[in-house]
């Protein structure tokens, strides 16, 4: 969707180290937004875009055996919705494809519309450019889940292949939604991954249960919630957890109990509100940080070998 950032470039990298030939889409798809939803001031940074891409290009040149950027695919809604207008609306008019219940769980429960569209803008890329290979962050799990479904029920010819999640050096992952973080809620943002991390290092210590490993996460999320709700209203920034979830890697089920062969996805999202007094030259994020803005995270507890 554009707005790039290391994250991007490194799957474009990644595609490049096992392709001759990588193509990028950059698209700000409508059907993925709800009504209420970012899709108006979505960032939107294509010459920046081009000049990253340029660069990553101009390395991959002089990288021996490196495939390149052939192509930057950007078309216009009109071409990727050649009969009627997209609808982020339920039922909505139109051709969409459905993934249920996986589309619906987590993600889709905050965002009813999301997966319907990008599993069907995904189709229709897939058919457009028709590639040996698809490459996706791990930074949006479930949607690496819901591609991979429908790649498989569909038979679709093409191999799901998945790039780790970058992220800052204090643990946030990169996301082109950060730019709607000012420092003061940039800062308090990196409570998500550290209430991750906090439940993963459970699980690397032995524990199993969904209540070993979930509380330590719970309780970071809390703790910082607390802390911020003392503050005065100039100087916090109040955030929501909308859910922490111990799911199974292929059905997104919650699990009591983490199965050794299979593993689990722990993963989470917030909802940083927007700040509610700003101080005088405070450093403010895009739209001066009054919109509430939806961060998503997640670490894959692996299966034993
Ligand atoms: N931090 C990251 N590390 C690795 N891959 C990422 C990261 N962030 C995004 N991606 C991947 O890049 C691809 C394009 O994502 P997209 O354009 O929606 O960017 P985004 O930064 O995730 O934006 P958003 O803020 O809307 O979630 C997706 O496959 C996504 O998972
Ligand atoms: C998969 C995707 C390109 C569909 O618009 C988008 O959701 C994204 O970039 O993660
Ligand atoms: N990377 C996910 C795109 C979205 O949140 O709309």
């Amino acid at each position: 969707m554009g707005a790039l950032h290391e994250g991007h470039l490194s799957l474009v990298r990644q595609a490049a180290a096992e392709n001759s030939d990588v193509f990028l889409s950059i698209y700000v798809n409508p059907t993925q937004f709800g009504i209420n939803e970012d899709l108006d001031s979505y960032p939107k940074t294509w010459d920046a875009d081009m000049e990253m891409l340029a660069d990553v290009d101009s390395k991959l040149a002089s990288t021996a055996g490196s495939g390149r950027i052939s192509a930057v695919f950007a078309p216009t809604t009109i071409t990727m919705y050649p009969t009627l207008p997209p609808s982020s609306e339920i039922p909505g008019k139109g051709s969409f494809v459905l993934i249920t219940p996986l589309g619906n769980m987590l993600e889709g429960a905050s965002r009813p519309v999301f997966f319907r569209g990008v599993a069907t803008v995904c189709m229709k890329l897939f058919n457009i450019v028709k590639p040996d290979r698809v490459y996706f962050g791990q930074k949006d799990v479930q949607q690496t889940v819901v591609i991979r479904r429908m790649v498989e029920d569909f038979h679709l010819d093409t191999e799901v292949k998945i790039g780790a999640t970058r992220r800052e050096p204090d643990g946030l992952a990169l996301s082109s939604r950060n730019v709607y973080l000012g420092s003061r809620r940039r800062r308090v943002a990196t409570v998500l991954s550290q209430a991750l991390k906090a439940a993963e290092l459970q699980f690397v210590n032995g524990k199993r249960s969904r209540g070993d490993i979930l509380w330590p996460a719970n309780d970071v999320a809390l703790s910082k919630a607390l802390q911020q709700d003392e503050l005065p209203a100039a100087m916090r920034a109040r955030f929501e957890v909308d859910y922490i979830s111990l799911a199974d890697p292929d059905t997104l089920e919650e699990v009591d109990e983490v199965d050794e062969t299979k593993g689990a996805i722990l993963s989470g999202a917030i909802k940083m509100q927007p700040l509610e007094e700003l101080q005088e030259g405070e450093d403010c994020g895009l739209g001066g940080d009054s919109m509430p803005v939806r961060l998503i995270d997640n670490i894959i507890l692996k299966p034993s070998a």
